[in-house]
Order: structure tokens, then C-alpha cells, then sequence
């Protein structure tokens, strides 16, 4: 049985892209987040300790992804996933989409989707 925490439609900034446009100012990323975390330890403790805290993990997300430097969302979401793992010790696995709403402009938006388990 798998418990999700989740974050939608998180609004973030990062400089990213291929094309020189895109190297010159920030645009906006949005982040829908799917943590897999067993809540059984949280639910009888009603301690914030002992669970993942949404909050925190939004803070970081926007945090960290305002400082990237990479040009494709592939690499951004792999780096992402590995210092969420690291950060957050209680996520087992989890589910990332980036939408890039300004990427194409006969589209709404474009992104990515990955799934990654803790590495062993
Ligand atoms: N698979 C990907 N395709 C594209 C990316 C990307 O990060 N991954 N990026 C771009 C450009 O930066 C685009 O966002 C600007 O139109 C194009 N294709």
C-alpha cells in the first residue's frame, strides 16, 4: 500500500532551455510532486517529525530550481530527484512533472514526466 503526499502546480522560476532567449531571463516552471511516504509512524505520533513536510519540500523546490543552470528539463528533474532523496529521507518513491508553459507557443504547455525509486 503506498500513502502519496503531493504538491500541485507549484510556481517556480529557473533560468533553462536550448536557445539563447531563453538564457537571458528566468521563466516560469510549474511542478507537480508525488511523494510516496508511509504514514503510519505520523498518523499515531501527530508529529511533523515523522512524516515529509510539503511545506519544507515546496520551499526547497523553489528554492533550488531559481539557482539551476541546465538547459534540458531532463536534467533538471534528474538532479531534482536525487537531492530530494537526499533531503528528504522519508520519501521512498516519487513522481515528478515539470510543465514549461512558455516553450511553444501553439501549445499550452510542454514538459516531463519521471518516476524514480530510492536508490538502494
Ligand atoms: N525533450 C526536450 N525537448 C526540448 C527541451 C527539453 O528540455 N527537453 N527544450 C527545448 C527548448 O529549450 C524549448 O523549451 C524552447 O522551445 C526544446 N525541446
Amino acid at each position: 500500500m503506498h500513502d502519496i503526499i503531493y504538491i500541485e502546480q507549484l510556481e517556480t522560476e529557473a533560468i533553462i532551455g536550448i536557445y539563447d532567449w531563453e538564457r537571458e531571463q528566468p521563466q516560469p516552471l510549474y511542478f507537480d510532486i508525488e511523494m510516496a511516504v508511509p504514514i503510519f509512524t505520523a498518523a499515531q505520533s501527530d508529529a511533523i517529525n515523522d512524516t515529509v513536510d510539503y511545506a519544507q519540500v515546496s520551499d526547497f523546490v523553489c528554492d533550488w530550481v531559481a539557482k539551476s543552470r541546465v538547459e534540458l528539463l531532463e536534467t533538471l528533474l534528474e538532479n531534482l530527484s536525487h537531492e530530494l532523496f537526499t533531503r528528504f529521507t522519508g520519501i521512498q518513491t516519487l513522481t515528478i512533472k515539470v510543465s514549461k508553459p512558455k516553450a511553444v507557443a501553439q501549445a499550452k504547455t510542454v514538459g516531463l514526466i519521471i518516476k524514480r525509486q530510492r536508490p538502494r
